[in-house]
């Protein structure tokens, strides 16, 4: 029989057999064949061997399906019991830091030092005990026996408890030995646990929680939720970029220390070179360079760098300055921090900054002298002799980034500064319009004379005359200040130092703006064109008179003249008198 293809319906139903037939060797169409044909298909669907094999199918899907459910338990078991060792795993860590903790803190007492050891090397065999059993747990859990499972986990909470009830048996231990400690605190802690001002004791916190025996407390402690705080730096999420000011000790959370504190540098070895810059165009600053240039030299023996400019006027006053030396181009400059001592500058906050900028790396330590220093050999003398406070104060990374050359990261030198940033409308006379972005969230739009972005340092500078925030230097943080914004609302912000701020000139700008750096330096920003602003890895160590909170105080009254007003006058009406 040849073969032959019957069509099926059309889309309403119609019958449509097109029907197609082999042609017998004459070129005839052989409608009996048709009728056979059909037939043949009919008796093949209705043949038992076709009904046989559905059946085999059903069967071997079911048989298939059985499998894949057993797999699945299997795998559901493992993750939960994967979780659960991860879980066992992190509290195994918990007692291993807090034991290490301990053992620094009590390190006097041998007694408990031989206890404690003890304790630490059981709980550490526990520990180990505990990962031993959760082995046989992943299996048993894998091959879905419930039976072995609750068998385990018994063991596994006999195991905790013993573990815990050693825990407070050290805590038992390690509260006696506290009790001298807590007895010379005594003065200090209330009977319940309170320092004198109503302020817990981080001791108090830990010793009563080690008092409490009774069960209440104990499920107390038991109960509470545990958890872990870690967080890192641009995008590095490796443990050894965790902050270390902030510890976890059962749920309680304590800080350290919240900023920088006062920073002391003591001399190691003798400074040898010192470079000293000087305020151009002033006589006054003139003759203390020439002073202390030479008493640098012939008193103290140190190599002294200066200016060219002020090479060649030292050289005016006396040929005796031959041994002064300096530099010829900005190459040489780049390699002074690796031969420079200490920085000293003679004028005012400019030279500062015109100190920092000529470092675009690690900055030596710098010694500001006012133009009146009649005293400035007791001064350095205590300098170089050492220690001396420090402040450590922040610059800022600026780089500009142009719309046309967007992937080329690089190819504009970046810029430092230790006051501020500013982004202006230059000499147009329209708004400034600039979006505001802090690590890729929109901040705001700048509609007004411009924004400057200021370190603390530079709080007292431009960015107080635009309405912004006095700081303390040692604050970590980048000031956003608008100047003359055209919104009654637009108030300055002070944001965290990790930040990354981007100010960019949209496209709709009506003109470009202008970038300037610590008051120079001023660079157009085109539409499209953005500058990115985060803060820089080297600071400028700047030596203090007294130390930062002190200097810091000073300058703002002396310099600035901050909160001055005639004190009120005694007489007049009085509160008792109401
Ligand atoms: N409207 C303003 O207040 C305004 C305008 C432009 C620039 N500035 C500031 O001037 C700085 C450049 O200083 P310069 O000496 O090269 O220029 P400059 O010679 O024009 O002096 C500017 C003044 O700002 C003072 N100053 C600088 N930094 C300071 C600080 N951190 N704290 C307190 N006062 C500070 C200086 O002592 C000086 O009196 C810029 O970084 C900017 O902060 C301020
Ligand atoms: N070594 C230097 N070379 C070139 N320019 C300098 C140098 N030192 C300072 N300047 C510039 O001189 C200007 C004035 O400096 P500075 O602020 O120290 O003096 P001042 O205005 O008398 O001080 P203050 O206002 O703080 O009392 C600043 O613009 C600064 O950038």
């Amino acid at each position: 029989m040849s073969p032959s293809k019957l069509d099926s319906t059309d889309s309403f139903g119609h019958e449509e057999a097109s029907v197609s037939c082999s042609k017998p060797e004459n070129g005839c169409v052989d409608s009996l064949s048709i009728f056979h044909s059909e037939k043949a298909v009919e008796e093949l669907l209705q043949q038992t061997p076709v009904a046989g094999m559905d059946e085999h199918l059903i069967e071997f899907s079911e048989a298939l399906r059985t499998v894949a459910k057993a797999l699945r338990r299997a795998a559901e078991g493992k993750a939960s019991a994967q979780a659960e060792a991860a879980e066992w795993k992190w509290r195994y860590e918990l007692e291993r830091t807090r034991n290490i903790q301990m053992e620094q803190k009590v390190s006097g007492n041998n007694n408990c030092e031989m206890l404690r050891h003890w304790w630490i090397r059981s709980s550490l065999d526990n520990a180990m005990d505990m990962l031993r059993i959760m082995l046989p747990c992943l299996f048993f859990w894998e091959v879905g026996k419930e039976q072995n499972k609750r068998i385990a986990e018994a063991r596994m909470a006999e195991q905790f408890s013993a573990e815990k009830n050693g825990d407070l048996d050290c805590e038992r231990v390690k509260n006696s030995d506290n009790q001298s400690m807590l007895q010379n605190e005594s003065n200090e802690h209330s009977e319940t646990g309170c320092m004198k001002h109503g302020i817990w004791s981080h001791e108090v916190l830990r010793d009563r929680e080690s008092d409490s025996n009774s069960n209440a407390d104990r499920n107390k402690i038991m109960r509470k939720a545990s958890f872990k705080l870690s967080w890192w730096c641009n995008g590095e999420n490796g443990d050894q970029h965790k902050h270390d000011i902030v510890s976890f000790e059962r749920g309680n959370i304590t800080t350290a220390e919240r900023s920088s504190k006062q920073i002391s540098l003591k001399w190691e070895s003798d400074p040898q070179t010192v470079l000293i810059l000087t305020k151009p165009n002033s006589v006054s600053v003139r003759i203390l360079c020439v002073q202390m240039v030479r008493w640098l030299r012939e008193r103290k023996k140190l190599n002294v760098y200066v200016e060219p400019r002020v090479k060649v006027e030292l050289l005016a006053e006396s040929s005796n300055f031959s041994y002064v030396q300096t530099w010829k181009d900005d190459s040489e400059i780049s390699h002074l921090h690796m031969k420079v001592d200490l920085v000293i500058t003679l004028g005012g906050d400019g030279t500062v900054l015109w100190a920092a900028s000529m470092f675009k790396g690690p900055v030596p330590p710098i010694v500001p002298f006012s133009l009146d220093s009649e005293h400035f050999k007791d001064c350095l003398d205590s300098v170089l002799r050492g220690p001396i406070s420090i402040t450590l104060r922040h610059r800022l990374l600026c780089r500009v980034v142009r719309d046309a050359a967007k992937n080329e990261y690089e190819t504009e030198e970046p810029f430092l500064v230790l006051n501020e940033v500013t982004i202006d409308r230059g000499i147009s006379s329209y708004l400034t319009n600039l979006e505001c972005y802090c690590d890729n969230s929109f901040v705001t739009c700048v509609q007004g004379d411009g924004l400057i972005l200021s370190t603390t340092s530079g709080s007292t500078a431009y960015s107080l005359a635009a309405g912004g925030s006095m700081v303390h230097p040692q604050v970590p943080g980048i000031l956003f200040t608008p100047i003359c914004p055209h919104s009654l609302s637009f108030r300055p912000l002070i944001l965290p130092e990790h930040v990354t701020v981007r100010i960019m000139v949209p496209f709709n700008s009506r003109s470009p703006a202008w970038a300037s750096f610590d008051g120079k330096d001023r660079k157009l920003l085109a539409a499209g064109d953005a500058l990115l602003c985060s803060m820089a890895p080297w600071p400028v160590p700047t030596a203090c008179q007294v130390d930062s909170t002190n200097d810091f105080l000073r300058s703002i009254h002396d310099g600035l003249h901050w909160n001055l007003r005639k004190t009120q006058s005694f007489d007049g009406p009085r509160d008792r008198d109401l």
